[in-house]
């Protein structure tokens, strides 16, 4: 996508000066980021940078010390609307649906998001496409680390949220599974739909995105620009 094109799009995120510590440990300082509707960008940066910090801070999982983010130009304060309009994939985030099987998560996730009950037939479908069909009635706490990313994709397919942020997808993700999840991402950004992937592994992701940065010195920036690729790894 070009520049100009961006320029055009309203913004999906919109962070300003963010900043997070722990203590006095500083991992995000005055971060500033955007990312337009229909989307994918990728977020780099090695083990430790503040990758999944970042994620939380944007998704309101945690409290933030300072700056100002907006989603899809509302606030953080708008919780329902952040709460309905996004959804995090990603390995830290399953306990809470361990006690279920697949099925009765999405039968939840139809409930509460008011899905139509038709979207049951289009779920029995990618999880054939997913190779996940016979693990629907198995407890999520008996599944594989792979099949367990897979159900929360399958999740995310039925929400179809404005923002979908992915915390190190295609880790435990096999090759055919990584090509779906591809196909997803340039799928839900012809739907208008903006996508978020985080990876430590420089190059993941990266061939269908629009945008790398990288997060690094508890800053983000174009991956591109000279003197951070230097460190890349
Ligand atoms: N709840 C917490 N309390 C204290 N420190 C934390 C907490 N959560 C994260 N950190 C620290 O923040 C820093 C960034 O961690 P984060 O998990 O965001 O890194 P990351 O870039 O996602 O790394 P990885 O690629 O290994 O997943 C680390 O030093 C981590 O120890």
């Amino acid at each position: 996508m070009s520049t100009t094109a961006q320029a055009v799009q309203p913004l999906l995120v919109s962070v300003q000066r963010l900043s997070k510590s722990y203590g006095k440990k500083l991992v995000l300082d005055a971060i500033d980021f955007e990312m337009p509707q229909a989307s994918i960008y990728v977020l780099t940066g090695a083990n430790g940078a503040g990758k999944s910090v970042f994620l939380q801070c944007l998704l309101h999982y945690e409290t933030i010390d300072s700056g100002r983010i907006e989603i899809d130009g509302r606030p953080l304060s708008d919780r329902l609307y952040l709460r309905r309009n996004t959804s995090l994939i990603s390995s830290d985030q399953q306990q809470f649906i361990d006690l279920l099987t697949p099925g009765e998560y999405f039968a939840f996730i139809t409930d509460i998001y008011n899905i139509p009950s038709s979207a049951t037939q289009r779920i029995r479908d990618w999880a054939e496409d997913l190779n996940v069909s016979k693990e629907l009635d198995t407890l999520i706490a008996n599944l594989s680390f792979g099949t367990k990313k897979k159900i929360q994709v399958l999740a995310s397919m039925l929400i179809a949220p404005k923002l979908l942020v992915c915390d190190e997808i295609y880790e435990g993700l096999d090759t055919d599974a990584v090509a779906y999840m591809q196909r997803l991402f340039l799928q839900r950004k012809e739907q208008g739909l903006g996508t978020l992937l985080t990876t430590h592994i420089a190059g993941y992701g990266q061939d269908i995105a629009e945008r790398t940065f990288r997060l690094a010195n508890h800053q983000i920036h174009p991956a591109d620009e000279p003197e951070l690729s230097r460190g890349c790894l």
